[in-house]
């Protein structure tokens, strides 16, 4: 294990927040078991083990009903152990993996049978070594032809370097943690307008407003990346997903309690035509089209 990583909270508290039926938790990851799915050698941390099991049950305790699980880098290319969690997950839960410019049709299509829908391209230094962006174009164009779509990590800075990279690649494009703005300038900040009209401009662009453990620097209970992440909710209702990121891995400055995160909604999405958008509507026509939400 990497020097100093906290292992998910180990008892989080029931929300108070009861989310709508159908609930989806639209970003959250399964780390091995190590000793099954081995991490990958070209890893830049290593975490606790985070099982399905462990997830789901999760799931279930915090009033949620289904689960996005998301590749992490700590698993590379190597989707063994996200196909495992589908396939356990009796169709409550989608994917989204990671793959290499060398994955075959065959394998593209067993990811998509066993419920992935997305890939992850990130471009967060400290987590992956840089990818040319003629391999993500041409992986972008590959799984565009499977009705997938894509999700993209990268932080506030790197974004005026990346829109027309972005702009260029095919289909629904999801950006994680809401770009990763700096909180301690403010909404109103260049940073986060840049990131708002690359979202006007673009109705392309959708945006998972999760992660506030990270973002903060006030601490629980988060009031300095609640407004941001208002904002995209009310100014997107049709563009944004929510989700746990749980098991929290890198994590330095404390661990969340998962009620407590879940407990944010409200304060986030203040309706309940905007939860129900948020949480149901939204990750619902993104990930499982075909069911009709009732
Ligand atoms: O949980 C997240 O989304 C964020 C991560 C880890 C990650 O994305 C990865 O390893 O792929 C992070 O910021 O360290």
């Amino acid at each position: 294990m990497t020097k100093d990583y906290m292992p998910f909270h180990a008892s989080p508290r029931k929300p108070r927040f009861s989310a709508p039926a159908g609930a989806v938790d639209a970003h959250c990851h399964v780390f091995g078991p190590a000793a099954q799915f081995p991490f990958a050698p070209e890893r830049k941390y290593t975490p606790v083990d985070a099982s399905k099991e462990k997830l789901f049950a999760l799931r279930d305790h915090l009033g949620l009903l289904r689960n996005v699980i998301v590749q992490a880098t700590c698993h590379g290319a190597d989707n063994a152990a996200l196909v495992d969690a589908l396939d356990a997950a009796d169709g409550l839960a989608r994917g989204v993996a990671v793959v290499n410019a060398d994955v075959t049709d065959a394998e593209l299509r067993a990811l998509d049978a066993a419920g992935v829908r997305g890939v992850r391209f990130n471009f967060v230094k400290r987590l992956v070594d840089d990818t040319p962006r003629d391999v993500f174009k041409a992986i972008a164009a590959r799984v565009n032809a499977l009705g997938w779509h894509i999700v993209v990590y990268f932080e506030a800075p790197d974004l005026p370097d990346l829109i027309p990279f972005l702009s260029e690649l095919p289909g629904v494009i999801v950006v994680d943690h809401m770009g990763r703005p700096d909180v301690t300038a403010g909404v109103q900040s260049e940073g986060f307008k840049l990131f708002q009209s690359f979202m006007a401009d673009n109705p392309n662009i959708w945006v998972k407003v999760s992660c506030p453990e990270r973002l903060t620097v006030a601490g629980p209970p988060y009031d300095d990346v609640v407004p941001f992440a208002r904002t995209l909710v009310e100014r997107f209702p049709d563009r944004v997903l929510w989700g746990t990121d749980w098991p929290h891995p890198n994590m330095k400055s404390h661990m969340p309690d998962d009620g407590e995160l879940v407990d944010t909604i409200p304060r986030v999405a203040p309706t309940e035509a905007l939860q129900r958008a948020l949480l149901v509507d939204n990750p619902m026509r993104l990930y499982w089209p075909e069911e009709p939400v009732k």
